[in-house]
């Protein structure tokens, strides 16, 4: 029976934390356990752990409790990157490929297969892993939506819920000041928690890194806003909006592509709209909020469903997949899990498309992108 060829798997939290983890380690490790069998072997701190071989059993006992708690036991990292890294005990003054490393600590430690909860980025190792002939099943998490293949990532309903409390607060305070208020949300390259967030706070304007805006409209908005008896205005801002004639606000964390830190759009957009408007414009961070905290009831159900059919997808002897929240294509459920290639996922992250219904729903209702030609 496929279940007996396998017994001991592995399994790692990888890039920033988010709502979830843990409910998806808790349904990874009872259905390992209840379901198979199998003994589980998680990695402390992402892909550090796998390459350091930092790792520890789990069992019923340490999962307890974990599906309301936010974060995830076994820590995680999203700098580690075993294609990239600077190994303490071997003197490396340079990152540099560890990734056979990490292949024979897991080797060492017996590891069959490994479950990797990661975002785009640690599913691209994943995939990179995999090719080398490693048995990887991916876990879709991230507050920032960003997986290709997916409806939705651990976590980000979450993140949405949080943004979208802080909107609402926002609100009654700016009405009251009649004040200009910008709040930066997190998402890296995509504007999925700035759009969602935005809508479901009823922001006046939401800038999104994929449809640059131009400052003028934004002023535009505020204006026409005041002429029409509205005091206050509210923007969503993505920490990876830029403008149309500029770059986005991060920093440069190494020499990769994907190595930004992004931050800061907000207060740059609160100097410029300051010096031109009479209105006071504040800006807030929303920050790490967005990330703590207890999962929500949908991202406690989505980490539960996804982390027992990774394990299912184990003992099916499937490889080098992911599994994915998909619209039921049969139409009895609200929605299903597929699996989705790994290749298909390390293409890069998923934004939001142009055509999105929230965008043209938001469109529909007023809001505005600060897009040059909009209406
Ligand atoms: N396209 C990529 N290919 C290979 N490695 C990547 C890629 N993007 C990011 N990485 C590396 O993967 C690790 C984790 O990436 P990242 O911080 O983006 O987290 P993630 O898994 O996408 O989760 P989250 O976005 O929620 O933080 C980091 O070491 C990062 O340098
Ligand atoms: O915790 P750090 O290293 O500041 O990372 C922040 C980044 O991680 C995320 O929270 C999740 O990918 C992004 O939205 C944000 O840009
Ligand atoms: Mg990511």
């Amino acid at each position: 029976m496929a279940e007996r060829s396998l017994r001991r798997i592995g399994v790692l939290t990888g890039g920033g934390d988010a709502p979830g983890l843990n409910a998806a380690l808790r349904a990874v490790v009872k259905t390992a356990i209840l379901r198979y069998g199998w003994t589980v072997i998680g990695f402390e701190d992402g892909y550090e752990g796998a390459i350091l071989g930092r790792a520890r059993q789990l069992g019923l006992d340490d999962v307890r409790g974990l599906l309301v708690r936010g974060g995830t036991i076994l820590g995680a990292s999203n700098r580690a990157n075993p294609f990239f890294f600077a190994h303490p005990e071997q003197g490396d003054t340079e990152p540099r490929d560890h990734s056979r490393t990490l292949l024979a600590t897991l080797e060492r430690i017996g590891i069959d297969a490994l479950i990797v909860i990661g975002g785009e980025g640690s599913l691209s190792i994943a995939h990179r892993l995999n090719e080398m002939g490693l048995r990887v099943i991916g876990i879709p998490k991230t507050i920032d939506n960003d997986v290709r293949g997916t409806l939705q990532t651990i976590g980000f309903d979450t993140a949405v819920t949080t943004a979208t409390e802080a909107i609402d607060r926002l609100h009654t305070t700016a009405e009251s000041h009649h004040r200009v208020m910008l709040v930066e949300l997190m998402g890296r390259d995509a504007g999925w928690i700035a759009l969602s967030a935005g809508v479901a706070g009823g922001a006046d304007v939401i800038l999104i890194p994929e449809i640059p805006f131009v400052l003028d409209r934004v002023v535009e908005v505020i204006r026409g806003r005041r002429q029409r008896r509205r005091s206050f205005t509210i923007v969503a801002v993505a920490e990876g909006a830029r403008p149309l004639d500029g770059e986005a606000v991060f920093e440069r964390t190494g020499p990769l592509p994907y190595q930004r830190k992004y931050g800061g759009i907000s207060l740059v957009l609160q100097k410029q709209l300051s010096r031109i408007l009479p209105t006071e414009v504040r800006a807030v961070v929303l920050g790490h909020l967005q990330r703590g905290g207890t999962p929500t009831p949908t991202d406690r159900a989505l980490a539960t469903a996804l982390g027992s059919a990774a394990v299912d997808a184990l003992a099916d002897d499937d490889d080098g997949v992911m599994v994915a929240i998909r619209a039921h294509p049969a139409g009895q459920a609200t929605w299903g899990i597929v699996r989705v290639p790994l290749a298909e996922v390390a293409r890069g992250p998923r934004l939001v498309p142009l055509d999105h219904p929230l965008v043209r729903a938001a469109r529909g209702i007023g809001i505005s992108f600060a897009q040059q030609d909009e209406e």
